[in-house]
């Protein structure tokens, strides 16, 4: 089935925000993470970019793969704020084209190409030098649908209680949660 955007989804262009404060992929909050940005697209499209850190190096200077593969993942479940859908990646295949070097902004744009029940699929593709530059990295993904539930049932207390507590995390959650 053809996604379809929910009519709550943010403008093309607005900031989608962290889904999460100490999300690897894109928390404000997390020290250690890769502080990714997406902007809501046009349909159920966004961009995003992500600057390859130091931090972030395999071989010497050159971006880990695992990493892009992160940044893959994280622009991937950003579309699903724009479904108003909560799911987790249930399959990431990942294609590396180009090296991708340390200081790289790795511009990312992905849209969800099918709606199957609960399984939404999508893609993605990360450019270097800009938006138009040359492919370095791509990935094809399956996410699941699930309900906000699982990460209750499966997260470790400890932080589940301290989501459970932050108002703007149950308002995000919440805001999931109506999907019609
Ligand atoms: C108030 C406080 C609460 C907090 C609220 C927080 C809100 C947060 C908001 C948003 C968070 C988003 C976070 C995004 C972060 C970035 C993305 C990630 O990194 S996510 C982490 C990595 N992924 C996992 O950890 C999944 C681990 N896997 C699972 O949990 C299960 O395997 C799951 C849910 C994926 C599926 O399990 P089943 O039991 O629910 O469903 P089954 O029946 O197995 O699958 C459903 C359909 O999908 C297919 N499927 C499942 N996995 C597949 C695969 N690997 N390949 C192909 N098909 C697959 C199956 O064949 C089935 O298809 P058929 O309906 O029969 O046609």
């Amino acid at each position: 089935m053809k996604p379809v955007r929910h009519p709550d989804a943010p403008a093309p262009g607005d900031p989608l925000g962290a889904h999460y404060e100490h999300c690897f992929g894109c928390g404000p909050g997390q020290p250690h993470g890769l502080h990714l940005e997406a902007r809501a697209g046009e349909g159920v499209a966004l961009t995003a970019e992500f600057t390859v850190q130091p931090a972030h190096q395999g071989a010497p200077g050159l971006a880990h793969g695992g990493v892009l593969a992160t940044a893959l993942d994280e622009t991937l479940g950003s579309l699903n704020w724009l479904l108003r859908t909560v799911a987790v990646t249930g399959r990431l295949e990942t294609d590396y084209v180009r090296p991708v070097p340390v200081g790289t902004t790795l511009h990312l744009a992905a849209e969800v190409t099918a709606v199957a029940g609960r399984k939404i699929y999508s893609r993605a593709v990360g450019r270097l030098d800009g938006p138009d530059g040359p492919v370095a990295v791509r990935a094809d993904a399956l996410f699941v649908e699930v309900k906000v539930d699982h990460f209750i049932d499966h997260g470790r207390p400890e932080e589940i209680q301290a989501a459970m507590s932050d108002p703007d995390q149950v308002r995000r959650a919440r805001a999931f949660e109506v999907n019609p």
